[in-house]
């Protein structure tokens, strides 16, 4: 029998979220912009992966952004643990917060150049938990070593690793607080194939540890097929699929979905799927 979700499965609810960026500044006349995002409803639920794929300009990262709280929608509501993040008092958004973690595409312009490892990875830890030097330092240690780094490593500047290792330093800092969700939005693209394998391991490996939630923003269906339990396809600020397995994807008829399946090459050229 299908298991009943229960509303306290659920880690974070889109409830129909419309938004379009308003005016550019006071002397811009070209009125209301087109939405960029049009009643989207979805869920993430405790301990999962939600990949949301689509293809450039399709809304993604306006939802993740929305999703962080950093741009407020113009219709709908998103509720994270049960509470609407947007009329949320200040003290229970400083909680929310805490618990809802980023990890951006590009690990260098996420990070203070003129910071060691330590130090940024410390940032939260800082903000929320204040330990004694001694404790956070073996805090650090503990997370750069959970991230495949070594400890050693926490006197170093970001021009000090390369791009693979940098994310995992972005990425030692979103775990810092054991946090409840991670929107890692295009986490991996800006790395190479090697790196990006591993650090599809590593995300794997935090989540079966912390019983994570990820929604991995993404335009390789290929990594959202690797980890996500299940996948979104936006096309032109429309949800245009949502299932679970890699089966349903794979049969969906939808022209949006079949251009990301049609992505993955296989081995013979005649196998390809047609679209269009
Ligand atoms: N700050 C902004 N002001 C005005 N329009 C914006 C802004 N940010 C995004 N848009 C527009 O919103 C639409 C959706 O953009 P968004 O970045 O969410 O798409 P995306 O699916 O994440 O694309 P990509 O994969 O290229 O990052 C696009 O038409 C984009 O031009």
């Amino acid at each position: 029998m299908p298991r009943i979700r229960e509303d306290g499965d659920l880690m974070l609810q889109v409830r129909e979220v419309s938004h379009s960026y308003g005016k550019r500044n006071w002397l811009d006349r070209s009125g209301a912009r087109p939405p960029v995002l049009a009643n989207i409803s979805l869920v993430i639920e405790k301990g999962e992966c939600l990949g949301l794929l689509g293809t450039s300009g399709a809304g993604k990262s306006t939802l993740g952004k929305i999703i962080l709280g950093l741009e407020k929608p113009t219709e709908g509501q998103v509720l994270f643990q049960g509470q609407d993040m947007y009329r949320a008092s200040k003290s229970a958004m400083k909680g929310l917060r805490r618990d809802l973690q980023v990890v951006f595409q590009d690990c260098y312009s996420a990070v203070n150049p003129l910071m060691t490892a330590a130090q940024i990875i410390g940032e939260p830890l800082d903000n929320y938990e204040r330990l004694s030097a001694t404790d956070q330092r073996r805090v650090v240690g503990e997370l750069l070593e959970q991230v495949g780094l070594k400890p050693e490593d926490a006197s170093k500047y970001p021009h000090q690793f390369s791009g693979g290792q940098l994310q995992r330093v972005n990425i030692a800092r979103a775990i810092a607080l054991k946090p409840k969700l991670i929107v890692l939005d295009e986490s991996i693209s800006s790395l190479d194939m090697v790196h990006q394998t591993q650090i599809l391991s590593l995300l794997a490996e935090l989540r079966a540890s912390y019983g994570l939630s990820y929604l991995f923003i993404t335009h390789d269906i290929r990594a959202a097929m690797t980890i996500c339990d299940r996948i979104a396809v936006m096309d032109q600020g429309l949800l245009v699929y949502n299932g679970s397995g890699n089966e349903g994807i794979v049969q969906s008829e939808h022209p949006a979905v079949r251009q990301l399946v049609s992505s993955i090459l296989p081995e013979h050229p005649s196998d390809r799927i047609p679209f269009g």
